[in-house]
């Protein structure tokens, strides 16, 4: 494995605060509905689990498979499908659950495509944002941290699929 030295951006704490955060606004805006989450594997994952634990509103959790990044630090531009969902989504409230908004390109593809399958309303939540470096707009619901324009691993975040399971968010050195 190639090794890389971790340097510690948001703390282990740090992160868990936020997501108690973000699962109490949800749980306010969808009070009295139901909450269908969709995880994008494999790196939203982690967060997707921790973000359901802390919404008190009914959830269902479902997952897709998209991957544009390979083993690289840049996105390849192509947005592949590995695994579809399981479940319709029509007329469900659907909330998008990423790890990471970098270029904005995976959503850009994925959320028209959504769409297309007519959920009752569709948004999303992503536990960081590296806005500096997004090339197409994306609308984004709920955000947990901004981040600067480094590559960044742990949380689900991999890099050549390793230290996606650091319970912080750290900075993979070159
Ligand atoms: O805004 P973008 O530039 O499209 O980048 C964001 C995407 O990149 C990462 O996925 P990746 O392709 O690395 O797949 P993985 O989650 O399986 O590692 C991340 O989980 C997002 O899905
Ligand atoms: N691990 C990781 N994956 C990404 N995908 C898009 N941006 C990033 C990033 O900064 N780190
Ligand atoms: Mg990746």
């Amino acid at each position: 494995m190639e090794q890389a030295e971790i340097r510690e951006l948001i703390s282990e704490e740090a992160v868990d605060k936020r997501i108690k955060e973000m699962g109490a606004q949800i749980s306010k805006d969808y009070a009295g509905k139901e909450v269908h989450l969709i995880a994008i594997l494999k790196g939203g994952v982690f967060f997707a689990c921790e973000l359901a634990k802390r919404i008190t509103v009914p959830v269902t959790i479902d997952f897709m498979s998209v991957s544009s990044y390979g083993d690289s630090r840049e996105s390849s531009g192509i947005v592949k499908i590995a695994k579809d969902l399981d479940e319709p989504i029509e007329d469900k409230e659907v909330l998008i659950v990423e790890d990471i908004i970098d270029s904005g390109k995976t959503l850009n593809h994925l959320k028209p495509m959504l769409l297309s399958r007519k959920p009752k309303s569709i948004k999303i939540c992503t536990l960081l944002n590296k806005p500096e470096r997004r090339e197409v707009d994306v609308e984004v619901a709920y955000t947990g941290f901004d981040v600067p324009d480094e590559f960044v691993v742990g949380y689900g975040l991999d890099f050549a699929q390793n230290y996606r399971n650091l319970p912080y968010i750290g900075v993979a050195e070159e």
